[in-house]
């Protein structure tokens, strides 16, 4: 079937579909569709971005009669995905003409008590709203025939099984259940018989667990670069609409203040703004006047923006299934997406059980990191204008000499030059150590070993037990990247070769030692 007008669908929502520009279904909806207006309990599983919404929307809106209702609930996990869907539930029901409510906290109740007094054909909400109005019996369950839980994964998680269950056991047991998301992990799908009559799964992802039309991609970094890293991605790619995703709100906050300093058109979204601010970045974001959304993870379910170019993990999420969530936000309907996550040494862990996940092995995107010299380079020169330094005869006079003999333009152009080369010539000018937790009564320390620095493991742990004088087998994994390395040794050495580092480094030449700084740990 590759038409929607094989479906038993009545002209008024076929004819909303085609003015919504769909001309064929998606794998989802052919197979979905069918079985929905049958009548069946479903468990429907597709990628990202890949038209669920519609894939229930399609056979509730032609189920739901127009008498008073409501007939049909939809539980989102935030406020912004319930919005979204009512918005696409009452583009479909246009010329039916069904009333869809979306009900959320942070907006007054009185304002939903009398839409929903009023006459509402399906409403769509959040647990917590939903519930407070079932108290009030401000909204009434017998007629409802239908419930949906979009995100059905996150729903049926811990931070809203109870208010679930609690909304389902009110509703009228006979009734048909749907459950749709991205993810549905094995022991969630598990429980979810026990929510559903009979049901049937339908699951279309070929194998891949991520959109296809999204690229991923990661970029090394430390946590103390990761500014500067992500300004150097953003001033590289050609990013239309970008989402940032940090792991906690002061993150968020932090990033987009940082952000805005330095230009970019940039808003945050997370939970601790009201919902007026929450609505009215949403709304500069639909319509292109900011560049940048930078959330916490509430913004990584469901939410669907025309031409979000690129995704950005700025914190690499925890949780694969999140990361699958998020990077869905670009690469919709068959667009092409860009994918691109911050990993630090410590990140490493989280990269490897997303690969895992995901069944794909990411590839590390080099940075351009003689541009990055070069910017330091220009900075390290100013700051030292900056300081008033002692008229020293011979500089003057060498200075005086060679601007009566070069073009000034080109001597400063020669001079970076020179001084981006010294930067990456054989030993790194600046080395870099800290600790992360290790394993096992293990100390993990990180080296921050510069560019082009011909450091093979093997060397690596000759100069290490030489200089900290521990035998080589006491040195756990050591791991080496292009900018830097990592390794582990027992607890009780671990003072020694910290200060083997510190007054040593690992060959002896010309070498800054820095401690790291202290890695904080974040709430969220
Ligand atoms: N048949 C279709 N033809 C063209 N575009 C479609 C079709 N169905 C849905 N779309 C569009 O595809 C986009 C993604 O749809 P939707 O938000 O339903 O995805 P999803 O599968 O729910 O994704 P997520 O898992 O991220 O929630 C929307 O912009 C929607 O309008
Ligand atoms: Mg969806």
């Amino acid at each position: 079937m590759s038409n929607f007008e094989d479906f038993k669908i009545s002209t008024d929502v076929k004819r909303a579909v085609l003015e919504m520009g769909f001309t064929e279904p998606t794998p989802i909806q052919e197979k979905a569709i069918g079985p929905i207006l049958a009548g069946t309990d479903l468990i429907g599983q597709a990628q990202t971005g890949t038209g669920k919404t519609a894939a229930f929307g399609i056979p509730l809106v032609e189920k739901v009669s127009k008498r008073p209702g409501p007939e049909a609930i939809i539980l989102t996990p935030t406020r912004e995905l319930a919005i979204q869907v009512s918005v696409e539930l009452q583009k479909l029901s246009r010329y039916k003409g069904l009333n869809v409510l979306a009900v959320y906290g942070g907006e007054p109740i009185y304002h939903q008590i009398r839409a929903l007094k009023k006459g509402v054909h399906i409403v769509v909400g959040t647990p917590g709203r939903v519930l407070d109005h079932l108290n009030r019996k401000t909204l009434r369950t017998d007629r409802i025939h239908t419930a949906i839980l979009d995100e059905a994964d996150e729903m049926l998680d811990m931070g809203f099984i109870e208010d679930i269950e609690s909304i389902l056991k009110r509703l009228p047991s006979r009734r048909q259940s749907l459950l749709f998301s991205a993810t549905i992990p094995a022991p969630i799908k598990k429980l979810a018989h026990n929510y559903l009559n009979n049901p049937q799964t339908i699951s279309v992802s070929n194998g891949d667990v991520t959109a296809e039309t999204v690229d991923q991609v990661f970029y090394r970094t430390f946590e103390q670069d990761k500014f500067d890293t992500l300004c150097q991605i953003i001033e590289n790619e050609d990013i239309r609409l970008g989402i940032i995703f940090c792991r906690t709100k002061k993150g968020v906050s932090h990033l987009t203040e940082a952000l805005k300093k330095r230009g970019y058109r940039a808003e945050e979204l997370h939970g601790d703004l009201v919902q007026s601010q929450r609505s009215r970045v949403m709304q500069l974001f639909r319509t292109s006047r900011i560049d940048f959304l930078v959330a916490t993870d509430i913004a990584a379910r469901g939410i669907d923006v025309a031409h979000v170019s690129h995704v950005i993990n700025y914190d690499i999420p925890e949780d694969p299934e999140r990361y699958v969530h998020r990077i869905g936000r670009t690469g919709r309907a068959g667009n092409k997406g860009i994918a691109l996550t911050l990993v630090t040494p410590k990140d490493m862990r989280f990269l490897q059980s997303i690969e895992s996940k995901i069944n794909l092995s990411l590839t590390a995107e080099p940075l351009n990191n003689e541009y990055a010299d070069l910017e330091q380079s220009v900075n390290d020169l100013k700051k030292a204008m900056a300081k008033k330094h002692k008229p020293d005869q011979a500089y003057s006079d060498s200075a005086s000499h060679l601007l009566n003999e070069f073009n000034s333009q080109e001597l400063v152009e020669a001079l970076l030059e020179k001084l981006v080369k010294s930067k990456n010539d054989g030993v790194p000018s600046e080395y870099h150590f800290g600790e992360t937790g290790g394993q096992n009564g293990m100390v993990r320390f990180f080296l921050n070993v510069g560019r082009n620095i011909d450091l093979h493991p093997k060397k690596m742990l000759e100069q290490l037990s030489l200089l900290a004088g521990i035998p080589e087998q006491m040195v756990g994994r050591i791991d080496i990247f292009e900018k830097f390395s990592f390794f582990e040794v027992p607890e009780e050495v671990a003072p020694f070769v910290y200060e083997a580092l510190r007054s040593g480094g690992l060959d002896g030449k010309n070498i800054h030692l820095e401690p790291a700084k202290p890695q904080k740990s974040k709430t969220s």
